[in-house]
């Protein structure tokens, strides 16, 4: 079974006069790893709430499996919910439920299955996060990185078709946080759901996702293939893949255009900021040795291949490098344009 696609057309959400962003349209392509960048506050998380109707956007449609869901009605949002499994920030767990009881929740709530099979299923996704032992442990007796597998854990035993995580780095060490970008990968091996990543994390998103995005100032900046966003020259993506503070983006707001110039002028003349320069695409995030072979990667160069000609030529030349073919379906090609890109499904702003 592979997971559904979720496709989200003109999606524009506001509170009161404050609007967090406009337009977004994406595909999250079926039983593909996305990731969704962008700086703080650019709602991101927003963006993860609206997916499952936890807030409504004002306009746009967001269709899953069929059904949009700003439309059905309060049964069929009940019914399309169910394919989702969530992994919010800190894990969202009851604290004074132990592990056990935590990860067994959604199947005492949602399903009338025997305390035994609850058993099974329950001891199988524990295993499957490395929480073996400790099931009987309070959350407020874990570390944060147990917590979010004990989350990731709850949200996979409804066997959910599409996977939302948002922030899987956050509180976590670079090395937990690799452990769970590999724990992600592996699970999308093994059960081919759709995965939705929000992170502000550089390294995970150049190395685990298939598809990456970016909000900014309202907007979905672009999204499509990784190596789309990863080879891209926006300022405001190349300062956000490097960290550096040289590019529209501020302390706590966006810069004008004499601020930009005064720190370029500053870099020029020799100041640096502590960030690292990095540029193009590092290979991807495989599946552990051992897992089913990652079907998403074969969809995926199958989709991209058939894309391939509305991409930027950068990004092509990566992708052609990445196919390891020069056949004369995967040339650069060179007529490449924006109004080409804008019918595309890798970009709409
Ligand atoms: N329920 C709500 N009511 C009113 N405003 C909200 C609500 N939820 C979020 N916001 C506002 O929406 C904006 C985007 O928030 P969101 O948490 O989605 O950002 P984010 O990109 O996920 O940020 P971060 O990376 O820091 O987690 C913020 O200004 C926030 O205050």
């Amino acid at each position: 079974m592979v997971g559904v696609e979720v496709a989200v057309k003109g999606l524009t959400k506001s509170f009161g006069s404050q609007k967090i962003w406009q337009d977004v349209t994406l595909t999250l392509p079926a039983g593909e790893v996305s990731a969704l960048l962008g700086p703080s506050g650019t709602g991101k998380s927003v963006f993860l709430k609206s997916l499952i109707g936890l807030l409504r956007p004002e306009e746009g449609e967001i269709v899953i499996d069929g059904t949009d869901i700003l439309k059905c009605s309060s049964k069929e949002l009940y019914e399309v919910r169910q394919m989702f499994g969530v992994l919010f920030q800190d894990g969202a767990l009851f604290g004074s439920m132990n592990l056990y009881d935590n990860v067994a929740f959604p199947l005492r709530e949602h399903t009338k299955k025997s305390e035994s099979d609850i058993r099974k299923i329950v001891m199988e996704k524990l295993e499957l996060n490395g929480l073996l032992g400790a099931e009987n442990k309070l959350p407020g007796e874990i570390s944060g990185g147990m917590r979010k597998r004990a989350g990731l854990a709850r949200a996979l035993v409804l066997d959910p078709e599409i996977i939302l995580v948002d922030e899987p780095d956050s509180g976590l060490d670079p090395v937990r946080t690799t452990y769970l970008s590999q724990l992600l990968i592996d699970i999308n091996a093994q059960i081919d759901a759709t995965i939705l990543i929000v992170t502000h994390n550089i390294n995970l998103a150049r190395t685990v996702p298939d598809n990456l995005g970016m909000l900014f100032r309202k907007h979905l900046v672009m999204f499509g293939p990784r190596e789309v966003l990863l080879t891209s020259e926006e300022p405001v993506v190349k300062q956000f893949l490097n960290g550096s503070k040289i590019g529209p983006i501020g302390m706590s707001e966006e810069k004008d255009d004499s601020q930009m110039a005064a720190e370029l002028a500053m870099k020029e003349a020799g100041h640096h900021d502590g960030s690292q320069e990095v540029s193009g695409v590092v290979p991807q995030m495989q599946a552990t040795p051992g897992m089913p072979v990652r079907q998403a990667v074969a969809r995926r160069q199958a989709r991209v291949r058939s894309i391939l000609h509305t991409l930027p030529p950068e990004a092509q030349h990566s992708i052609i490098a990445s196919l390891g073919d020069g056949d004369a379906a995967t040339q650069v090609i060179p007529a490449y344009s924006d109004s080409g890109a804008e019918s595309s499904s890798w970009g709409n702003g």
